[in-house]
């Protein structure tokens, strides 16, 4: 097994120009198979509060809730460099519950680094945080926290102006010491040009091919279930959703028909027929049921 990765080997990367892979995760077997898989770098998103919560936003996302699954993301994947989101409001209405909460999400989580979402006006966070030891990942572009503010998911830097705006917040993120920056939903000549301009890496989610690196929701890459599996961005590798339903509904038709159990699914005592259960007799359990059905079918003669 690959030892974990660290922010130093992340820059390295960037600089010999190999492409950094990262999976979000947000339970035991997501980050046990994208660790087995070799994925470079597994994020707890909050967008477990849509691809496993089921809410409609990252919104209601807490920080209870980022502990509790990073924290099964880091039993399960020991080598890999795990990235938490700090969730919506947890930072940035105070320097201490900022720090307060992202001692939490690094102590009680078990995360190796935090991703919080925007640009200049949070460099002077990014900044206590980094200071007091934490590696620090940024997002720009489409920042879904702020969905109700942008007016919807809409790929940003489209205008000149907003272009420029892109740059001036991953340069002033750098600055204020973050060690890489999630660019989603961003045009690609615009990821290229800051990709370009950063020594840091940039990660890409819905922002072209010049990233150092590329971001996909775990549920979206596996189509399953996924309220966002297929927008354009996204690339399905598997359709894990249908051969989920299709197992399951074969489940239900063999309990249904009496397939399941068989007889390899079932114990049997040392003697042939426990007498003490059916009444002493000596050839009591003879006919014991082959099957649900078969069963159901002896409970409509009356036994006495
Ligand atoms: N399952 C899932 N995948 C994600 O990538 C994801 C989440 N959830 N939740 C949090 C955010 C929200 N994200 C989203 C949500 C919607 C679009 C979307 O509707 N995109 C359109 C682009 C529309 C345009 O052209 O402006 C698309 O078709 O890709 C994109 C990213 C990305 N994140
Ligand atoms: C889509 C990625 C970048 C994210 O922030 C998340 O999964 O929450
Ligand atoms: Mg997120």
């Amino acid at each position: 097994m690959r030892k974990r990765l660290t922010i130093h080997s992340l820059l390295k990367m960037k600089q010999e120009r190999n492409a950094i892979s990262v999976l979000t995760a947000y339970d035991y077997p997501s980050a046990k198979l994208a660790e087995e898989a070799g994925i470079d770098v597994i994020l707890v998103g909050d967008s477990l509060g849509n691809v496993v919560l089921g809410y409609e936003t990252t919104i209601p996302v807490t920080v209870d809730d980022i502990v509790y699954h990073t924290r099964s993301v880091a039993r399960a994947a020991g080598n890999t460099f795990i990235v938490a989101d700090m969730p919506f409001l947890s930072y940035g209405a105070s320097r201490e519950a900022t720090l307060l909460n992202a001692a939490r999400i690094m102590q009680q989580g078990g995360a190796q680094a935090l991703k919080l979402e925007g640009g200049a006006e949070i460099a002077a966070d990014v900044q206590a945080l980094v200071q007091a030891g934490i590696p620090v990942m940024g997002h720009l572009g489409l920042t879904p926290q702020s969905v109700h503010q942008l007016g919807g998911y809409k790929v940003q830097g489209k205008t000149e102006k907003d272009a420029q705006k892109l740059m001036d917040d991953a340069l002033a993120l750098e600055k204020a010491g973050a060690f890489s920056i999630v660019l989603e939903l961003v045009t690609e000549p615009v990821a290229e040009a800051i990709s370009k301009a950063l020594a840091i890496p940039t990660i890409g989610i819905g922002a072209g091919r010049a990233c150092d690196g590329q971001v996909l929701v775990y549920h979206d890459l596996l189509q399953y279930a996924s309220p966002y599996f297929e927008k354009k961005f996204v690339k399905t590798y598997a359709d894990i959703g249908t051969t989920i339903r299709d197992a399951i509904e074969s489940y239900v038709g063999e309990v249904k028909s009496g397939q399941f159990p068989a007889e390899e699914h079932v114990f049997q005592p040392n003697s042939a027929a426990p007498a003490a259960l059916y009444g002493g007799t000596k050839d009591a359990g003879a006919d014991k049921p082959q099957s649900k059905k078969e069963e159901s079918q002896r409970k409509e003669v009356p036994i006495a």
